[in-house]
């Protein structure tokens, strides 16, 4: 399995360690985040995950930048991504269950390392239930 890993300045100190345990589960990771602490512009790390995610070189994208609302809006343009900011395993795993989400943002300035590694896992682990959440999901990308 494929995970494409991306993230801004305030996203840095935790994709190290979000890399580290991806690496740590024998998953492929394809870093398109700054290594940097230095200022940048979120949207020019996170299209090339979502870009990966929707055409399938990667199966999955965990992105981070400081609140996760920028991550998410960009990613959330690809028309086939579904994006979701969470901020505890709760709703990482409604965001699967219910929403197959294929990106997962974290708000770094908000949750904890160990709470960040916690939701990674769960977003990993967990699996989409299907049924009636799978025709909810296909309504998705019907915009006017
Ligand atoms: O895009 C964001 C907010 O929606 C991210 O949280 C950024 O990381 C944040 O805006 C960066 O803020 P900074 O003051 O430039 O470090």
């Amino acid at each position: 399995m494929k995970i494409a890993v991306g993230n801004d300045h305030a996203g840095t100190e935790y994709k190290f360690a979000i890399v580290e345990l991806l690496k740590s589960m024998d998953l492929e990771v394809v870093n398109y985040g700054t290594d940097s602490s230095e200022s940048v512009d979120y949207a020019d790390y996170i299209h090339p995950v979502a870009s990966d995610v929707e055409n399938g070189n990667a199966n999955l994208g965990i992105i981070i930048c400081g609140s996760g609302n920028g991550a998410s809006m960009t990613a959330n343009k690809h028309q086939k991504i579904r994006a979701a900011l969470c901020w505890n395993t709760e709703i990482v795993k409604l965001a699967k269950e219910h929403n197959n989400a294929n990106i997962l943002s974290l708000p770094a300035r908000f949750i904890s390392l160990p709470q960040a590694l916690d939701m990674v896992k769960t977003f990993l682990n967990t699996p989409f239930e299907g049924g009636r959440h799978e025709k909810r999901i296909e309504k998705i990308p019907t915009c006017s």
